[in-house]
């Protein structure tokens, strides 16, 4: 590994492994150490005289196709590559996500004739068929490895040196290992740093390529870092969620895989989409300084299809949704797909738009309350005033008080020197959007009802009242009456924020599946006019969705991140594995019709009909199943689980709550 064992000490930990089944500890590198134990429980003997695994020509054919453009854009960097290390008569190899070799640069003179076929397309090197190896242990590892001569598992593959890279997709998964193979007397330092790279500037290449459609923010510390290969590449969806990274994008926003397809821009950088776009516009070539919410400075230069930046242009904004207030054309009718129950919510909220009087939206969690507050904000009087959106759940509560009222310089220890406005005020003209209002502390509660009796703000530190003038809409997932009955939220508060109350239906209680599907797809993609497969759609519309519409929106995001460039329909290979079962348990319904009762298969084995073992579930319960499904799949790791579910972890801890009382 990256610092070879002394031979007399592998010596001894290898024969201590053989005799009792135990690596010692300290003597060779842990990752050494486990590759050797996963060699020993695969069968495999050092001394062994394996045969190498081949591929059938049919096989290879099959895998050298599903990796086409992973080929690609590898051979250009592999040829690039190969003129660094030909003096050292090394070869360099690509190998697919099982280990499999699909093309290799070099001729192996280094290697008897025989063994020359395990390093030609086809031969297999994942360690459960050739032991401990740098493409088959950088494959378990999920990491850079170096492997030299009797580090192998295998004695007869004690004469190479071996140094290889995973390489990864857009969405992080494992697309291939990227490998420098050579005489082991002939091993440079050097090997794994240029495998490595070489492995970067593949996955960019195919990053960009993979994303071409998507808007890029190609990121550094620095503006001249741009371009480099260690530059961080971000694919964007049209709406502005982190559809694609590559590591060092990651690395730069603080993210980790796991949040790609489930995380909005501005909740990491301190700007939305539309300005990025705008100043884009202005000046193309020109990196933009962008400001992370931690303070730290990250350059951006936007890439983006000249092709598809009209359609982009045209649907950032519909995001925010700003059309004209005319009803049938304004942004609320934009958002109705056909649902009953929420045009009828769309219908009673347009009518108080223009007067004063407070509006509460009750829903569950990601049913879509803010989205439906600005298309209101959009369709008013208001729309070009600002919306500003507070959730009163996610600020402390020492902080809530000089976030929300704003503050006058030096009113308290680490208070900004020029004072804060506070977010009541920034609203003065438009729209106060108070999200999860059942959240605010009620200490907070008794100055914010002050503010609405008074339409002023006092800031912290001041003496004197500035007047506000806003539109109040307040949103909620809890029933807000029940809250006041239980002393929880202050009954002179719930009367005065709830002029009138709208509920907007949970996503499994739609009946415009089918309409909501095409609308959040052409969101998505707009050029591209993705379908999904019907049978597909209707165990969509049966599954219960705990998350509703971020959940679903987060889905269908990511399957179209899944399409090849020659598809355009969604189908079961594209759908996340965590779900993929879920979604065979269910029965299907007609997407068009209200899904009505659901039924729920057991737990069919996947590929069954589970139609035939039908066992009426009330849609609670179906919920549940969701719930607990992506807790196993997540390994019990609560955060991953609720951001597959599209929930915040407090609603996932809520449900589980009430699961089990
Ligand atoms: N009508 C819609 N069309 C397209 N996407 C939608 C729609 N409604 C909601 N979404 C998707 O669901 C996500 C969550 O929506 P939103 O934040 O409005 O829900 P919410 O009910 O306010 O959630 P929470 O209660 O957690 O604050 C959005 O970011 C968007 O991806």
């Amino acid at each position: 590994m990256r610092s070879p064992s002394p031979l007399l000490a592998l010596r001894q930990a290898r024969q201590q492994l053989l005799e009792t089944g135990q690596c010692p500890a300290g003597i060779v590198d842990e990752r050494l150490a486990r590759s050797w134990h996963r060699s020993m429980a695969a069968g495999l003997a050092p001394t062994a005289r394996v045969s190498p695994e081949h591929a059938s020509t049919h096989h290879l054919r099959h895998v050298l196709a599903s990796n086409h453009a992973l080929l690609a854009h590898s051979r250009p960097v592999m040829e690039y590559v190969f003129d660094q290390v030909r003096q050292s008569q090394s070869v360099v190899v690509l190998a697919d996500s099982a280990g499999m070799l699909m093309h290799t640069l070099g001729d192996p003179h280094f290697v008897d004739k025989a063994e020359r076929v395990a390093l030609t397309s086809g031969a297999s090197w994942n360690e459960s068929h050739r032991g401990t190896n740098a493409i088959g242990t950088a494959l378990a590892e999920r990491g850079a490895v170096e492997i030299h001569g009797s580090e192998h598992f295998l004695e007869r593959n004690g004469f190479l040196t071996c140094a290889a890279s995973p390489i990864l997709s857009a969405t992080g998964e494992l697309s291939g290992i990227l490998d420098i193979s050579g005489d082991h007397r002939n091993g440079h330092a050097h090997t794994l740093g240029l495998v490595s790279t070489a492995a970067r500037m593949i996955e960019n290449r195919l990053m960009v390529a993979t994303c071409k459609r998507n808007i890029r923010l190609h990121l550094h510390a620095h503006p001249e870092g741009i371009g480099s290969v260690a530059e961080g590449i971000i694919a964007l969806s049209d709406d502005g969620w982190i559809v694609g990274a590559n590591r060092v994008g990651l690395a730069l926003l603080r993210l980790n895989t796991g949040d790609i397809g489930a995380t909005l821009l501005e909740r990491v950088l301190d700007v939305r989409l539309d300005d990025l776009l705008s100043r884009h516009k202005r000046r193309p070539l020109q990196a933009q300084q962008l400001r992370l919410h931690n303070g730290a400075i990250v350059f951006a230069q936007i890439q983006v299809d000249p092709a598809v930046l009209p359609a982009i242009s045209h649907a950032a904004p519909a995001a925010a949704a700003t059309p004209a207030s005319k009803p049938g054309v304004d942004a609320l009718s934009a958002l109705d797909t056909g649902d009953a129950r929420w045009r009828s919510a769309a219908d009673k909220a347009r009518r108080i738009v223009a007067k004063p009087i407070p509006l509460l939206v009750q829903g569950e969690s990601g049913v879509g309350k803010e989205m439906f507050a600005r298309a209101l904000h959009a369709s008013g009087p208001r729309r070009d005033g600002p919306f500003v959106a507070i959730n009163c759940g996610a600020i402390p509560e020492s902080l809530i008080e000089s976030e929300l009222f704003g503050y006058v310089a030096g009113a308290f220890t680490g208070a900004r020197k020029e004072g804060s406005p506070g977010r009541l005020r920034e609203a003065h003209g438009g729209t106060l959007f108070l999200d999860e209002i059942g959240d605010m502390p009620l200490t907070m509660q008794t100055r914010l009802l002050r503010v609405l009796q008074e339409r002023t703000v006092t800031p912290v530190g001041a003496g004197k009242a500035v007047a506000v003038d806003f539109a109040l809409v307040c949103a909620t997932h809890c029933k807000l009456a029940e809250a006041a009955a239980n002393g929880k939220f202050r009954h002179d508060l719930y009367y005065r924020i709830n002029g009138l109350t709208v509920t907007l239906p949970a996503l499994r209680d739609r009946s415009d599946f089918a309409a909501l599907t095409e609308r959040l797809l052409s969101d998505l993609s707009p050029a591209l006019g993705v379908q999904v497969a019907p049978e597909l759609l209707s165990r969509l519309a049966a599954y219960p969705w705990p998350g509703n519409l971020r959940q679903y929106a987060s889905v269908l995001r990511t399957a179209c991140a899944m399409l090849q460039d020659s598809e355009d329909t969604l189908d079961w290979a594209h759908m996340p594995d965590d779900l993929l079962e879920a979604l065979q348990a269910v029965a299907p319904v007609a997407a068009a019709s209200s899904p009505g009762p659901a039924v729920v298969a057991g737990a069919a084995p996947l590929g069954l009909q589970p139609a035939a073992v039908q066992v009426p579930q009330s849609l609670q319960a179906l919920s549940q199943v969701a719930i607990q499904q992506t807790l196993e799949a997540t390994r019990g790791n609560v955060s991953l689980a609720a951001r597959q579910l599209g929930i915040s972890r407090q609603t996932l801890y809520r449900k589980l709550a009430a699961a089990s009382v």
